[in-house]
Protein backbone atom coordinates (compact mmCIF):
# COMPACT_ATOMS: atom_id res chain seq x y z
CA UNK A 1 0.00 0.00 0.00
CA UNK A 2 1.08 3.38 -1.05
CA UNK A 3 -0.18 6.60 -0.02
CA UNK A 4 1.09 10.00 -2.05
CA UNK A 5 0.86 13.19 -1.07
CA UNK A 6 0.73 16.39 -3.59
CA UNK A 7 0.73 19.65 -2.43
CA UNK A 8 -1.48 23.22 -2.78
CA UNK A 9 -0.26 25.48 -5.29
CA UNK A 10 -0.07 29.27 -6.47
CA UNK A 11 -0.36 29.55 -10.26
CA UNK A 12 0.65 32.68 -11.79
CA UNK A 13 2.29 34.39 -9.11
CA UNK A 14 0.57 37.71 -10.85
CA UNK A 15 3.11 38.34 -13.70
CA UNK A 16 3.06 34.81 -14.99
CA UNK A 17 -0.34 33.92 -16.22
CA UNK A 18 -0.25 30.21 -17.18
CA UNK A 19 3.78 30.42 -17.81
CA UNK A 20 4.66 30.40 -13.41
CA UNK A 21 3.50 28.45 -10.33
CA UNK A 22 4.51 27.70 -6.97
CA UNK A 23 4.41 24.75 -4.75
CA UNK A 24 3.14 25.52 -1.19
CA UNK A 25 3.11 23.95 2.39
CA UNK A 26 2.06 25.91 5.48
CA UNK A 27 4.80 26.52 7.59
CA UNK A 28 3.11 24.50 10.86
CA UNK A 29 3.80 21.19 9.10
CA UNK A 30 0.65 20.74 8.13
CA UNK A 31 -0.44 18.79 4.61
CA UNK A 32 -2.15 21.25 2.96
CA UNK A 33 -3.15 19.34 -0.08
CA UNK A 34 -4.73 15.91 -1.03
CA UNK A 35 -3.93 12.09 -0.67
CA UNK A 36 -3.56 8.96 -2.82
CA UNK A 37 -3.87 5.45 -1.47
CA UNK A 38 -3.32 2.82 -3.98
CA UNK A 39 -3.58 -0.92 -3.17
CA UNK A 40 -3.79 -4.34 -4.16
CA UNK A 41 -7.37 -5.33 -5.01
CA UNK A 42 -9.20 -8.10 -5.50
CA UNK A 43 -11.37 -7.08 -8.06
CA UNK A 44 -9.84 -5.08 -11.42
CA UNK A 45 -10.72 -1.72 -9.79
CA UNK A 46 -12.27 0.27 -6.78
CA UNK A 47 -12.35 3.96 -6.68
CA UNK A 48 -13.59 5.45 -3.16
CA UNK A 49 -13.31 9.50 -2.22
CA UNK A 50 -13.32 10.59 1.17
CA UNK A 51 -12.22 13.52 3.28
CA UNK A 52 -14.27 16.94 4.03
CA UNK A 53 -14.42 18.07 0.57
CA UNK A 54 -15.73 15.23 -1.17
CA UNK A 55 -19.54 16.45 -0.56
CA UNK A 56 -18.97 19.35 -3.03
CA UNK A 57 -17.20 16.93 -5.56
CA UNK A 58 -19.63 15.13 -8.30
CA UNK A 59 -21.70 11.97 -7.25
CA UNK A 60 -20.95 10.00 -10.37
CA UNK A 61 -17.25 8.19 -9.86
CA UNK A 62 -16.87 8.68 -13.78
CA UNK A 63 -16.81 12.26 -13.33
CA UNK A 64 -14.11 12.46 -10.46
CA UNK A 65 -10.38 13.45 -12.15
CA UNK A 66 -9.23 10.47 -10.09
CA UNK A 67 -11.24 8.22 -11.99
CA UNK A 68 -10.36 9.62 -15.32
CA UNK A 69 -6.46 9.49 -14.29
CA UNK A 70 -7.30 6.18 -14.03
CA UNK A 71 -9.13 5.15 -16.89
CA UNK A 72 -6.12 7.68 -19.09
CA UNK A 73 -3.25 5.58 -17.37
CA UNK A 74 -4.59 1.94 -18.25
CA UNK A 75 -5.03 3.70 -21.72
CA UNK A 76 -1.68 4.83 -22.09
CA UNK A 77 -0.25 1.31 -20.47
CA UNK A 78 -1.64 -0.38 -22.96
CA UNK A 79 -0.33 1.34 -25.87
CA UNK A 80 3.17 -0.10 -24.37
CA UNK A 81 1.35 -4.04 -24.47
CA UNK A 82 1.28 -3.76 -20.85
CA UNK A 83 -1.82 -4.01 -18.47
CA UNK A 84 -2.62 -2.42 -15.29
CA UNK A 85 -2.72 -4.33 -11.87
CA UNK A 86 -5.87 -4.88 -10.16
CA UNK A 87 -6.24 -1.88 -7.30
CA UNK A 88 -8.47 -0.05 -5.08
CA UNK A 89 -7.80 3.78 -4.98
CA UNK A 90 -8.65 6.09 -2.50
CA UNK A 91 -8.77 10.04 -2.74
CA UNK A 92 -8.77 11.88 0.33
CA UNK A 93 -10.05 15.46 -1.10
CA UNK A 94 -8.48 17.81 1.56
CA UNK A 95 -8.59 20.45 -0.28
CA UNK A 96 -11.50 22.94 -1.27
CA UNK A 97 -12.96 23.26 -5.04
CA UNK A 98 -12.56 26.48 -7.26
CA UNK A 99 -9.86 28.01 -4.41
CA UNK A 100 -7.17 28.88 -6.86
CA UNK A 101 -4.92 26.67 -5.17
CA UNK A 102 -4.91 23.69 -7.71
CA UNK A 103 -7.50 21.37 -5.96
CA UNK A 104 -7.66 19.53 -9.15
CA UNK A 105 -4.03 19.40 -9.67
CA UNK A 106 -3.85 17.88 -6.36
CA UNK A 107 -6.45 14.90 -7.28
CA UNK A 108 -4.98 14.41 -10.70
CA UNK A 109 -0.64 14.63 -9.63
CA UNK A 110 -1.36 12.26 -6.40
CA UNK A 111 -3.50 9.92 -8.79
CA UNK A 112 -1.09 9.80 -11.52
CA UNK A 113 1.97 9.58 -9.33
CA UNK A 114 0.60 6.80 -7.00
CA UNK A 115 -0.82 4.86 -10.24
CA UNK A 116 3.06 5.21 -12.21
CA UNK A 117 4.86 3.78 -8.72
CA UNK A 118 2.20 0.96 -8.16
CA UNK A 119 3.01 0.04 -11.17
CA UNK A 120 6.99 0.12 -10.84
CA UNK A 121 7.62 3.53 -12.73
CA UNK A 122 6.97 2.83 -16.37
CA UNK A 123 6.24 6.83 -17.51
CA UNK A 124 8.63 9.48 -16.99
CA UNK A 125 8.71 12.65 -15.41
CA UNK A 126 7.80 15.12 -19.09
CA UNK A 127 4.81 11.62 -19.75
CA UNK A 128 3.24 11.75 -16.89
CA UNK A 129 3.25 15.55 -16.78
CA UNK A 130 1.86 15.44 -19.84
CA UNK A 131 -1.18 13.17 -18.99
CA UNK A 132 -1.31 15.51 -15.73
CA UNK A 133 -1.96 18.47 -17.89
CA UNK A 134 -4.34 16.92 -20.94
CA UNK A 135 -6.58 16.10 -17.53
CA UNK A 136 -6.52 19.66 -16.25
CA UNK A 137 -7.24 21.10 -19.85
CA UNK A 138 -10.49 18.66 -19.45
CA UNK A 139 -11.55 20.77 -15.96
CA UNK A 140 -10.57 24.23 -16.43
CA UNK A 141 -11.37 24.12 -21.06
CA UNK A 142 -7.65 24.64 -21.73
CA UNK A 143 -3.91 23.11 -21.16
CA UNK A 144 -2.57 24.77 -18.43
CA UNK A 145 0.56 23.26 -16.43
CA UNK A 146 1.13 25.72 -14.21
CA UNK A 147 -0.80 24.35 -10.86
CA UNK A 148 0.21 20.38 -11.94
CA UNK A 149 3.85 21.27 -12.60
CA UNK A 150 4.69 22.88 -9.60
CA UNK A 151 2.38 20.50 -7.56
CA UNK A 152 4.19 17.21 -9.13
CA UNK A 153 7.62 18.47 -9.67
CA UNK A 154 7.89 21.00 -6.39
CA UNK A 155 9.21 24.64 -5.98
CA UNK A 156 8.53 27.48 -8.62
CA UNK A 157 8.20 26.41 -11.97
CA UNK A 158 8.73 28.16 -15.42
CA UNK A 159 6.33 26.41 -18.33
CA UNK A 160 8.89 26.25 -20.96
CA UNK A 161 7.17 24.24 -23.39
CA UNK A 162 9.83 23.62 -25.47
CA UNK A 163 12.97 21.43 -26.27
CA UNK A 164 11.32 18.17 -24.38
CA UNK A 165 10.94 20.34 -21.01
CA UNK A 166 7.10 21.09 -20.19
CA UNK A 167 8.80 23.23 -17.20
CA UNK A 168 11.68 24.12 -15.32
CA UNK A 169 12.53 25.11 -11.70
CA UNK A 170 13.51 29.32 -11.21
CA UNK A 171 15.54 29.73 -8.30
CA UNK A 172 13.78 31.70 -5.88
CA UNK A 173 13.72 33.40 -2.27
CA UNK A 174 13.28 30.89 0.22
CA UNK A 175 13.43 33.76 2.92
CA UNK A 176 9.41 34.77 1.73
CA UNK A 177 6.59 34.00 3.69
CA UNK A 178 3.12 33.31 1.68
CA UNK A 179 0.14 34.14 3.11
CA UNK A 180 -2.95 32.55 1.52
CA UNK A 181 -6.31 33.22 2.58
CA UNK A 182 -9.15 31.27 1.26
CA UNK A 183 -12.22 33.32 1.70
CA UNK A 184 -14.12 30.21 1.84
CA UNK A 185 -16.74 30.35 -1.50
CA UNK A 186 -16.18 28.73 -5.11
CA UNK A 187 -14.80 30.64 -8.61
CA UNK A 188 -14.76 28.02 -11.36
CA UNK A 189 -11.35 28.51 -13.12
CA UNK A 190 -13.62 27.56 -16.36
CA UNK A 191 -15.51 30.59 -15.64
CA UNK A 192 -13.01 32.88 -14.30
CA UNK A 193 -10.77 32.08 -18.01
CA UNK A 194 -13.73 33.24 -20.18
CA UNK A 195 -14.09 36.15 -18.85
CA UNK A 196 -10.89 37.25 -19.53
CA UNK A 197 -10.17 39.30 -22.74
CA UNK A 198 -10.01 37.42 -26.11
CA UNK A 199 -6.99 40.37 -27.01
CA UNK A 200 -4.46 42.59 -25.21
CA UNK A 201 -3.38 46.46 -26.48
CA UNK A 202 -0.23 46.77 -27.62
CA UNK A 203 0.74 48.67 -24.07
CA UNK A 204 -0.31 45.89 -21.94
CA UNK A 205 1.65 43.19 -24.17
CA UNK A 206 4.52 45.40 -23.76
CA UNK A 207 4.39 45.49 -20.29
CA UNK A 208 3.65 41.93 -19.36
CA UNK A 209 6.62 41.44 -21.43
CA UNK A 210 8.62 43.91 -19.17
CA UNK A 211 7.06 42.65 -15.95
CA UNK A 212 7.76 39.09 -16.54
CA UNK A 213 11.32 39.02 -18.20
CA UNK A 214 12.42 41.50 -15.29
CA UNK A 215 10.99 39.09 -13.02
CA UNK A 216 12.73 36.17 -14.21
CA UNK A 217 15.93 38.14 -14.45
CA UNK A 218 15.44 39.58 -10.66
CA UNK A 219 15.03 35.81 -9.85
CA UNK A 220 18.89 34.48 -11.37
CA UNK A 221 20.16 37.65 -10.58
CA UNK A 222 18.80 37.45 -6.87
CA UNK A 223 17.38 41.14 -6.70
CA UNK A 224 14.11 40.25 -4.47
CA UNK A 225 13.28 44.22 -4.21
CA UNK A 226 13.37 43.91 -8.08
CA UNK A 227 11.22 40.59 -8.31
CA UNK A 228 8.53 42.05 -5.75
CA UNK A 229 7.80 45.13 -8.18
CA UNK A 230 7.77 43.14 -11.15
CA UNK A 231 5.21 41.11 -9.48
CA UNK A 232 2.04 43.48 -11.91
CA UNK A 233 -0.69 41.40 -13.63
CA UNK A 234 -2.05 42.97 -16.64
CA UNK A 235 -3.77 39.95 -17.99
CA UNK A 236 -5.93 38.11 -15.26
CA UNK A 237 -6.25 40.74 -12.08
CA UNK A 238 -8.15 43.73 -14.09
CA UNK A 239 -10.69 41.30 -15.10
CA UNK A 240 -11.04 38.85 -12.19
CA UNK A 241 -10.97 41.30 -9.33
CA UNK A 242 -14.32 41.73 -9.41
CA UNK A 243 -14.58 37.81 -8.56
CA UNK A 244 -13.21 38.46 -5.19
CA UNK A 245 -14.71 39.98 -2.40
CA UNK A 246 -13.00 43.93 -1.60
CA UNK A 247 -9.91 42.80 -3.08
CA UNK A 248 -9.19 46.17 -4.17
CA UNK A 249 -8.87 47.16 -0.95
CA UNK A 250 -7.54 44.07 1.44
CA UNK A 251 -4.83 44.07 -1.24
CA UNK A 252 -4.10 47.88 -0.27
CA UNK A 253 -4.54 46.81 3.29
CA UNK A 254 -1.62 44.00 2.97
CA UNK A 255 0.67 46.34 1.18
CA UNK A 256 0.38 48.58 4.18
CA UNK A 257 1.08 46.29 6.69
CA UNK A 258 4.62 45.56 4.33
CA UNK A 259 3.30 42.97 2.41
CA UNK A 260 6.15 42.98 -0.71
CA UNK A 261 3.11 42.19 -3.76
CA UNK A 262 -0.49 40.86 -3.38
CA UNK A 263 -2.42 39.15 -6.02
CA UNK A 264 -4.96 36.15 -6.67
CA UNK A 265 -3.85 32.77 -6.30
CA UNK A 266 -4.22 30.70 -9.27
CA UNK A 267 -8.28 31.84 -10.51
CA UNK A 268 -9.03 32.78 -7.06
CA UNK A 269 -10.57 33.34 -4.85
CA UNK A 270 -7.61 33.12 -2.84
CA UNK A 271 -5.23 36.05 -2.42
CA UNK A 272 -1.63 35.65 -1.65
CA UNK A 273 0.84 37.57 -0.04
CA UNK A 274 4.47 38.24 -0.26
CA UNK A 275 6.22 38.82 2.99
CA UNK A 276 9.78 39.22 4.05
CA UNK A 277 9.56 38.08 7.93
CA UNK A 278 7.30 36.12 9.88
CA UNK A 279 6.43 39.03 12.03
CA UNK A 280 5.25 40.80 8.44
CA UNK A 281 3.66 37.60 7.52
CA UNK A 282 1.61 37.60 10.66
CA UNK A 283 0.28 40.50 10.71
CA UNK A 284 -1.01 40.22 7.28
CA UNK A 285 -2.24 36.71 7.89
CA UNK A 286 -4.74 38.02 10.79
CA UNK A 287 -5.55 41.32 8.95
CA UNK A 288 -7.01 38.94 6.30
CA UNK A 289 -7.96 36.38 8.77
CA UNK A 290 -10.76 38.92 9.74
CA UNK A 291 -11.40 40.79 6.92
CA UNK A 292 -10.96 38.75 4.20
CA UNK A 293 -12.87 35.15 5.27
CA UNK A 294 -16.33 35.61 4.43
CA UNK A 295 -17.68 32.22 5.95
CA UNK A 296 -16.45 29.58 8.39
CA UNK A 297 -14.69 27.24 5.33
CA UNK A 298 -12.36 30.15 4.46
CA UNK A 299 -8.90 29.87 6.33
CA UNK A 300 -5.44 31.29 6.14
CA UNK A 301 -2.36 29.73 6.18
CA UNK A 302 1.54 31.26 6.27
CA UNK A 303 3.44 28.94 3.90
CA UNK A 304 6.87 28.88 2.36
CA UNK A 305 7.15 27.40 -0.93
CA UNK A 306 7.57 23.50 -1.05
CA UNK A 307 10.74 22.13 -2.76
CA UNK A 308 9.81 18.73 -2.71
CA UNK A 309 6.52 18.51 -5.02
CA UNK A 310 4.41 15.08 -4.41
CA UNK A 311 5.84 12.88 -2.07
CA UNK A 312 5.02 9.64 -0.59
CA UNK A 313 3.97 9.11 3.16
CA UNK A 314 5.52 7.74 5.97
N1 LIG B 1 -10.90 15.11 -7.54
C1 LIG B 1 -11.31 16.33 -7.90
N2 LIG B 1 -10.79 17.43 -7.29
C2 LIG B 1 -11.22 18.66 -7.64
N3 LIG B 1 -12.16 18.92 -8.57
C3 LIG B 1 -12.70 17.87 -9.20
C4 LIG B 1 -12.29 16.55 -8.90
N4 LIG B 1 -12.98 15.71 -9.69
C5 LIG B 1 -13.80 16.48 -10.44
N5 LIG B 1 -13.65 17.77 -10.14
C6 LIG B 1 -14.39 18.89 -10.75
O1 LIG B 1 -13.46 19.77 -11.35
C7 LIG B 1 -13.84 21.10 -11.18
C8 LIG B 1 -12.69 21.81 -10.44
O2 LIG B 1 -12.90 23.13 -10.53
P1 LIG B 1 -11.77 24.20 -10.60
O3 LIG B 1 -12.45 25.50 -10.59
O4 LIG B 1 -10.82 23.92 -11.70
O5 LIG B 1 -11.05 23.94 -9.21
P2 LIG B 1 -9.56 24.21 -8.81
O6 LIG B 1 -9.22 25.56 -9.37
O7 LIG B 1 -9.61 24.28 -7.32
O8 LIG B 1 -8.74 23.13 -9.35
C9 LIG B 1 -15.14 21.10 -10.39
O9 LIG B 1 -16.21 21.17 -11.27
C10 LIG B 1 -15.12 19.74 -9.71
O10 LIG B 1 -16.39 19.21 -9.46
N1 LIG C 1 -3.33 29.88 -14.99
C1 LIG C 1 -4.60 29.38 -14.53
C2 LIG C 1 -4.46 28.87 -13.11
C3 LIG C 1 -5.73 28.38 -12.47
O1 LIG C 1 -5.43 27.99 -11.14
P1 LIG C 1 -6.55 27.41 -10.14
O2 LIG C 1 -5.81 27.08 -8.89
O3 LIG C 1 -7.55 28.48 -9.96
O4 LIG C 1 -7.10 26.19 -10.82
C4 LIG C 1 -5.62 30.52 -14.58
O5 LIG C 1 -5.29 31.57 -14.04
O6 LIG C 1 -6.69 30.34 -15.16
Amino acid sequence: MLRIYAPASSANISVGFDTLGAAISPIDGSLLGDVIQIEDCATQFEFESVGYFVRKLPKEPQKNIVYQAYVLFSERLKLRNQLVKPLRLTLEKNMPIGSGLGSSACSIVAALVALNQFHQDPFSDMELLEMMGGLEGRISGSIHYDNVAPCYMGGVQFMVQSLGSICQRLPFFDNWYWVLAYPGIEVSTAEARAILPKSYTRQDVISHGRYLGSFVHACHTHQENLAAVMMKDVIAEPYRQQLLPNFAEVKQAAQDLGALATGISGSGPTMFSIAPDLTIATKVADYLEKHYLQNNEGFVHICKVDNQGARQLG
